[in-house]
């Protein structure tokens, strides 16, 4: 079996920075030490040996207000391993009162198009026994361990508290993570009615239905929820103060509760709503909506200080066309912006080279955090002998400035159009695979391989070890009194 080599680099995970090598056979790491020989060599001289990003929130030609969001498993995952990220995680969404087993089988004939490995989430968007028991096989036969649950989008994806405390219980028996999109969509909903009413029916007021409290509210909501249901919860695309002070809060108290920041949520505010171009700012509708400095610096924070847990895209991108639909009323501009392949070069740019971010923090919040979360470290997310060789070899000094014209996404614009980057992959590795050589892309379609995530045993175990020891028990008396009637 051939070999290869990554030589002269110094290898940088969540935890260390060291020089060595790096020695790949089989799509996995066999040897990381000084001085290795291979068949082939990748010259990393100058350059940091990281684990590749994982992006543990994208939707790929996702059915999604009466269209489908424009990268799909190939253009995504080649747009992901262009700026060094290695695997991503999708959401598979049944239509209510659809089997999530049928709907899984649409999910498994997409992603067979994929570069780069591949999970997925199942969505819970409607409830009863038949949901009930189709997630025991999703986790037990199925390899997927989260459930992803909607509080906004009333009257399409939305479920209630009490289809969520269900489903929530049912993740605490069968060792299952539920992730939550936290808007409190009635609210919403009658927010947007009243805009369009008084006449505000441009881009922006998809910002103005939806403020920082709705996202706060239900953070706070779905928390609760999960604590009384006692398992852990993962909050997505947390934007704003109000939300990440409640999961601050959460994790204070000692609760197992993950929020994930946006690449976009961090850099991008809401004076894009502002432009009088109407593509421009309908480019940018997403929920939720950009915020202001206030939002993003509270957001910085909680990388730093641990409160927040990982940084993904939620890439989901429509065409200028699609976006159009909305023209007249903003509620039906496609919600969703990309990301994919900026969010490492992004992150480090903004977060590494201005000092918010060690490198090591950087590796955690783009790949360990996530891969240890979702149960797939370290097989994923790690630099040691027998993970997959997933590897960025990024070369801090290489830039370029992001523009639509050069990106790997078929969308006619770049919500980052114009901002310089300084760290970009000088390699890019997908099980050992060069798919990426500086600007060269050599990706190979249908190269990705679903990975399969086994469900939680630790946390899962102390959940409901001490949700028994603080159950509430039947005080035994004697000597009870005689009714008083
Ligand atoms: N975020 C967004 O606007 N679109 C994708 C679907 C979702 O994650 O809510
Ligand atoms: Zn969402
Ligand atoms: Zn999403």
């Amino acid at each position: 079996m051939s070999s290869k080599v990554i030589k002269g680099g110094t290898v940088v995970t969540a935890d260390l920075t060291y020089k060595a090598d790096v020695r790949i056979e089989g799509g996995v790491i066999v040897e990381i030490g000084p001085n290795l020989v291979g068949d082939e060599v990748l010259d990393a001289a100058g350059c940091y040996v990281m684990p590749g990003g994982i992006d543990p929130h994208v939707h790929l030609e996702m059915p999604f207000m009466g269209t489908y969001s424009a990268d799909d498993f190939e253009s995504g995952t080649r747009a992901g391993l262009a700026g060094g990220t290695t695997m991503v995680v999708d959401f598979c969404l049944p239509d209510p009162g659809q089997s999530l087993l049928d709907a899984l089988k649409r999910w498994d004939n997409k992603s067979t198009r994929a570069n780069a490995d591949y999970s997925f989430h199942m969505a819970v968007t409607w409830w009863d026994k038949q949901v009930f028991e189709e997630m025991e096989t999703v986790v037990r036969e199925k390899g997927i361990n989260t459930f992803k649950h909607f509080m906004a989008y009333k009257g399409a994806l939305m479920v209630n508290d009490d289809e969520m405390f269900a489903s929530f219980s049912r993740c605490a028996e069968l060792g299952a993570l539920p992730l939550v999109h936290a808007e409190n969509g009635d609210i919403v909903a009658s927010m947007q009615e009243k805009l369009m009413a008084s006449g505000n029916n441009g881009p922006e007021a998809h910002a103005y239905s939806r403020p920082p409290e709705v996202e706060g509210e239900a953070t706070n909501r779905a928390i609760t929820i999960a604590d009384m249901a006692g398992c852990p919860v993962y909050i997505v695309h947390t934007s704003c103060e109000q939300a990440h002070e409640a999961i601050r809060r959460a994790r204070q108290k000692g609760m197992r509760v993950y929020g994930e920041p946006l690449i976009q949520h961090l850099l991008l505010d809401e004076s894009e709503y502002s432009n009088p171009d109407w593509d421009h700012a309908a480019a940018r509708v997403m929920s939720p909506p950009f915020r202001n400095k206030l939002h993003q610096d509270s957001l910085w924070a909680g990388l730093q200080a641990g409160s927040l847990s990982c940084v993904a895209t939620d890439h989901c991108s429509f065409t200028i066309k699609q976006k159009r639909y909305g023209v007249g009323d903003f509620r039906k501009i496609p919600n969703g912006t990309g990301g994919l392949e900026d969010r490492m070069p992004l992150l480090w740019s903004y977060g590494v080279n201005t000092g918010r971010l060690t490198m090591n923090e950087f590796v955690a919040v783009t790949s360990t955090n996530i891969a240890k979360i979702l149960n797939m470290y370290p097989k994923k997310g790690a630099i040691v002998v027998g993970a997959d060789a997933d590897i960025v070899v990024w070369d801090p000094k290489r830039t370029k400035t992001i523009s639509a014209k050069t990106q790997q996404s078929p969308v006619e614009y770049n919500v980052f159009e114009g901002k310089e980057v300084t760290g970009l992959p000088r390699y890019t590795l997908t099980r050992g695979y060069v798919a990426i050589e500086e600007a060269t892309v050599k990706t190979r379609e249908g190269h990705g391989q679903f990975v399969s995530r086994e469900p939680f045993q630790a946390v899962s175990k102390a959940l409901s070890t001490w949700k028994e020891l603080v159950a509430p028990r039947k005080v035994e008396r004697t000597g009870i009194p005689a009714s008083g009637v």
